[in-house]
């Protein structure tokens, strides 16, 4: 997986379909962000867990916030100063955890 930030050609690929899903794109930075809901704290955390163990495997790490149900999160990559493939793949991944997928 390449290492560099998003082309315009990778973002009008990639983005559509995760803007279409939920996501948005920060106003003050390049990064994906979302806002998730969930039944309780508990099914907020268990799925704030699945996601930590796959931010682990992938060496690819989330910037979150979490009160009660709710759970804010941010998407970029660090060492690009911005979206990569990675945040891509990450996304359609912590989209699929939250549905059940
Ligand atoms: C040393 C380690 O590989 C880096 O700090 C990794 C860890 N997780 C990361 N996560 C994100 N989102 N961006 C990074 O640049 C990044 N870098």
């Amino acid at each position: 997986m390449t290492k560099d930030q998003l082309t315009e050609a990778d973002r009008a690929e990639a983005l559509p379909e995760l803007l279409a899903a939920g996501w948005t794109m920060a106003e003050d930075r390049d990064a994906l962000q979302r806002r998730f809901a969930f039944k309780d704290f508990r099914a907020a955390f268990g799925w704030m867990t699945q996601v930590a163990l796959l931010a682990e495997k992938f060496n690819h790490h989330p910037e979150w916030s979490n009160t009660y149900n709710r759970v804010e999160i941010t998407l970029t990559s660090h060492d690009v100063g911005g979206l990569s493939q990675r945040d891509v793949t990450f996304a359609r991944k912590i989209d699929a955890i939250a549905t059940g997928k």
